[in-house]
């Protein structure tokens, strides 16, 4: 057998292949033949489980037969896609030289390299989210990030300091791609995207030298990374491999931004997740702050009002321009004509950056166009507006005229969706390119003319002159006449009916025709790419528009929304607290059938922290949610589901809510919660607003509860956070007599014989009933269960009546002392096993010893040692 290393003892073209294939081993590789991408050996392998299609053989090379599986060209979008979901990359090899003169295997090349992080193209993107490509430089204290949104150009980078930060910023960012040094680990485990890369490329002297040379600059001070080794090395290494993968210049990546950690609301990985900003719990996109907020008319819209939802900013004049903008919107009647003009814009943030990577479509550029002509009407509409905001975004939007014009002269109405046919540009553009159409066109006249002079010259009535693909043009005239043809006829086909003919005079024609047709096309791929070079030069104003109309959709929304849901302008001021009158839930509401039921929230420097019990079902989560994406609303730009909002000033968001599996992390709940707890307790500060539900129920009751006890201690004391604190453990509703700044608040219900009717509405004090068993019978646990529950609940209250006085509520601790009385049967039991003195001991007193603590164990109290 022969060595499948030994390159010579392959078919030449697998030699081809594999010498191709050893530049891109983490790439799959789709070669092209002929009308199909093939893919050979393990890549075939992969492809074939990857995409569910068949595996087969393709001959042999070097003694075995070669594992093949393919995918046809004109479907090849689909499989792309379906591979870049799952986090793989694909580098594209096509057949260079023409098959009919190459000598050998036709020549090929790898002509570009689809990556998850740097696709461009607009069928492989979800139009409503950012596509974005991350870069990772870990060190031991702080990890450089570098983020690229290679279809909008947008370059951010930061440093984080500490895993928990990490996480958060890929939660909010999550990224399609990952680049990490070969033998970094990313934080979290392993996800679908991630590619490592040779360190040299994170080497940050030559990241420097590449950045400032994309940039055009010195160095990099202007960008205010100059001292930011570990993230310009991230940035370096990103911009290497986006380079790498394009194979095509950036024009649009001229700079980049210093992404500051303190400059928005800080939602750690676990907040975006539990108050479902973008993605549900189950991770669909139904029943999410997104899918409530977002009826925003473009693509560049929604994907804005993305960010700016997982990015809530503390700059309260941003916001206040914000909030004012939206309300102008909505109180001035101009939203539904601005919004109509909008729905005319296409996504000219992602046409825009195929313009700089020269892969612009003619339909991109027909949307340009088609777009940029809305703007006259679009300033029309604004120029009544007074918000400062909105002024500037029409400033910033602009008319662009001389692109309007540009495009109008150079492109057809409606071009077809690739130039590779041509019938793109327009005419009048270009004078060379209508003297050749002109040529080609005008055949079928000259052919017409050719064909009545032929009649007439030979008499035959029936002579026909036409076009075939393989023979080209030729003379047609039946068997029976064929006799007839002159001299100048040579034959070029027989058939059964009909002999073909061509002459000198028709030759010619063919040739100049055909000709003319080539030049033209290749007069206008000529055209074409010279006009997507002319549009580089008012790239970046054109980019700087996008931008605008994109900020403009969203504010527009936001008044949609306002306007429709019944929002009012929140009020952001320097008073510590949060004052919410009649506030919702903005997503509950919209899914409930039943009316929601609106709840004041008052939390100032006296009340700090409210201690919220009530019944299961009774909406405590809502409650303390809703109070969360208030906060969140407001500081994204939006009006809020209340009916007045003051809120002060808030530098993060925590939440533990709900208690999920963390299973890839091979985490149970109670370390996830525990997890989550110690993040709060360590980061939270009096400016932070802290939702706990549940502390502790993920272990037993007596662990739960002290912890329980301990962290709302803490909460209180040290870190000072507004904080809100549900809980079914009643003994903490004792803790505003232990602390100051803490109350008591419920959620009431009502007991209506055997039933319980929940009203959902927030009271003042403590709960006085948990109702548990009336939520499980609600439940359908069956009715003998649920009597039992109650004969027990009635022992134990009996008991517990007699221990600890006069709570109703099955109390595990008197009240004033909470964590430290312990059980009687434990005391006991210590007390006794402290008596013994195992080295004095034979064999049976050790035994009865055993015996007697069992005893104790059962009933404390009637044997005592
Ligand atoms: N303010 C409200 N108005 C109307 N319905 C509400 C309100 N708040 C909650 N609900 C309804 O009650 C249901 C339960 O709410 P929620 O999950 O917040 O209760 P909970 O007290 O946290 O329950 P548990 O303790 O079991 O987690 C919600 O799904 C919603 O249908």
């Amino acid at each position: 057998m022969t060595d499948p290393q030994d390159l010579s003892a392959h078919t030449p073209m697998m030699r081809q292949y594999l010498a191709i294939k050893a530049e891109y081993p983490d790439t799959l590789l789709f070669y092209r033949m002929g009308d199909f991408y093939e893919l050979f050996y393990e890549d075939a392998h992969r492809a074939a489980a990857l995409l569910d299609i068949t595996l087969t053989k393709r001959g042999q090379s070097a003694g075995a037969p070669i594992p093949m599986a393919g995918v046809p060209v004109h479907a090849v979008e689909s499989y792309l896609a379906r591979l870049l979901r799952q986090g793989e990359s694909v580098a594209i090899c096509e057949q260079v030289s023409d098959p009919a003169t190459a000598k050998g295997p036709v020549e090929r090349k790898v002509v570009r390299v689809v990556t998850p992080g740097t696709v461009t193209e607009e069928a492989l993107l979800d139009e409503r989210q950012d596509n974005l490509l991350v870069a990772l430089c870990p060190a031991k204290e702080r990890t450089g990030l570098a983020v690229l949104d290679l279809s909008g150009g947008r370059f951010q980078v930061q440093e984080l300091e500490g895993e928990e930060a990490l996480q958060g910023e890929l939660e909010r960012l999550q990224p399609a791609e990952i680049l990490l040094p070969e033998g970094a680990d990313l934080p979290g485990g392993e996800r679908p995207g991630v590619r490592h890369y040779a360190p040299w490329h994170f080497e940050v002297g030559a990241a420097r030298e590449r950045l400032t040379r994309q940039f055009g600059t010195r160095d990099l001070a202007g960008f205010g990374c100059e001292s930011m080794d570990r993230a310009v090395a991230a940035a370096g290494a990103l911009l290497h491999y986006v380079q790498e993968t394009q194979m095509s210049a950036l024009p649009h990546i001229d700079g980049l931004s210093v992404q500051e950690r303190g400059a928005g609301i800080i939602l750690d990985a676990a907040t975006r997740r539990n108050l479902e900003i973008t993605t549900n719990l189950s991770g669909g996109r139904e029943n999410t702050l997104a899918a409530v907020l977002d009826r925003t008319v473009t693509a560049m819209g929604s994907r804005l009002l993305r960010r700016w939802l997982h990015q809530p900013l503390r700059d309260r004049d941003a916001l206040r321009a914000r909030h004012q903008a939206v309300g102008e919107l909505r109180d001035r009647g101009t939203l539904e004509p601005l919004r109509e003009l909008l729905e005319g814009i296409g996504d000219l943030e992602r046409i825009l950056a195929r313009v700089a990577l020269g892969s612009a479509r003619p339909r991109d550029l027909a949307t340009l166009r088609d777009s940029l002509a809305q703007l006259p009407a679009l300033q029309s509409t604004l120029a009544d507006l007074e918000a400062p905001r909105l002024r500037a975004l029409a400033d910033q939007v602009g008319r662009h005229p001389g692109v309007v014009d540009l495009l109008n002269r150079a492109i057809l109405p409606q071009p077809p969706v690739l130039i590779r046919d041509g019938g793109v540009m327009a005419a009048g553009y270009d004078p060379e390119l209508d003297e050749l159409r002109a040529l080609s066109e005008n055949a079928d006249q000259f052919l017409l003319d050719l064909e009545q002079r032929e009649r007439e010259r030979t008499g035959i009535p029936n002579l026909k002159v036409a076009y075939n693909r393989v023979h080209g043009y030729y003379i047609e005239i039946s068997r029976a006449q064929a006799g007839r043809a002159p001299e100048d006829y040579t034959r070029r086909q027989t058939l059964k009916g009909a002999e073909r003919f061509i002459t000198p005079e028709l030759k010619r024609f063919e040739d100049q025709v055909l000709s003319a047709r080539e030049r033209a096309l290749a007069r206008e791929k000529r055209l074409y790419e010279e006009l997507l070079q002319t549009l580089l030069e008012p790239l970046a104003a054109l980019r700087r528009s996008a931008e605008g109309l994109a900020e403009l959709d969203v504010l527009a929304n936001l008044a949609e929304r306002a306007q429709a849901l019944g929002y009012t302008a929140p009020e952001l001021d320097d008073t510590p607290g949060l004052d919410i009158r009649g506030g919702r839930h903005p997503v509950v509401e919209q899914v409930l059938d039943d009316p929601f039921v609106p709840n004041d929230l008052v939390m100032d420097e006296g009340r700090r922290m409210l201690v919220i019990t009530g019944p299961n079902m009774g909406g405590k989560s809502t409650y303390m949610r809703q109070a969360a994406l208030i906060v969140l609303m407001a500081h994204a730009g939006g009006f809020v589901p209340a009916e007045h909002a003051r809120l002060g000033p808030v530098d993060r968001i925590f939440t533990r809510i709900g208690a999920a599996d963390d299973l890839a992390s091979g985490r149970s709940t109670f370390m996830v919660e525990m997890t989550e707890a110690a993040a709060i307790l360590h980061h939270a500060s009096a400016h932070s607003l802290v939702l706990m539900d549940e502390i502790g129920r993920g272990t037993s009751t007596f662990d739960g509860l002290s912890l329980a006890w301990a962290c709302a201690e803490h909460l209180a004391r040290h870190n000072r956070a507004f904080t809100l604190f549900a809980t079914h453990y009643f003994e903490l509703t004792a803790l505003p007599d232990t602390l100051p700044g803490i109350a008591n608040v419920h959620i009431d219900a009502v007991e209506h014989g055997e039933r319980i009717i929940f009203l959902h509405t927030l009271k003042e004090g403590p709960a006085n009933q948990s109702y548990g068993l009336h939520v499980a019978a609600l439940a359908g646990v069956p009715a003998g269960v649920i009597r039992r529950a109650r004969e027990r609940l009635a022992e134990l209250e009996r008991q517990n009546l007699g221990d600890a006085g006069d709570t109703a509520q099955l109390s595990l601790f008197p009240p004033q002392a909470p964590p430290a009385t312990p059980d009687p049967a434990c005391e006991a039991l210590r007390e006794a096993v402290q008596g013994l003195d195992p080295d004095e001991m034979t064999p049976r007193q050790a035994l009865e010893a055993l015996y007697r603590l069992r005893r104790l164990l059962d009933a404390p109290d009637t044997d005592t040692p």
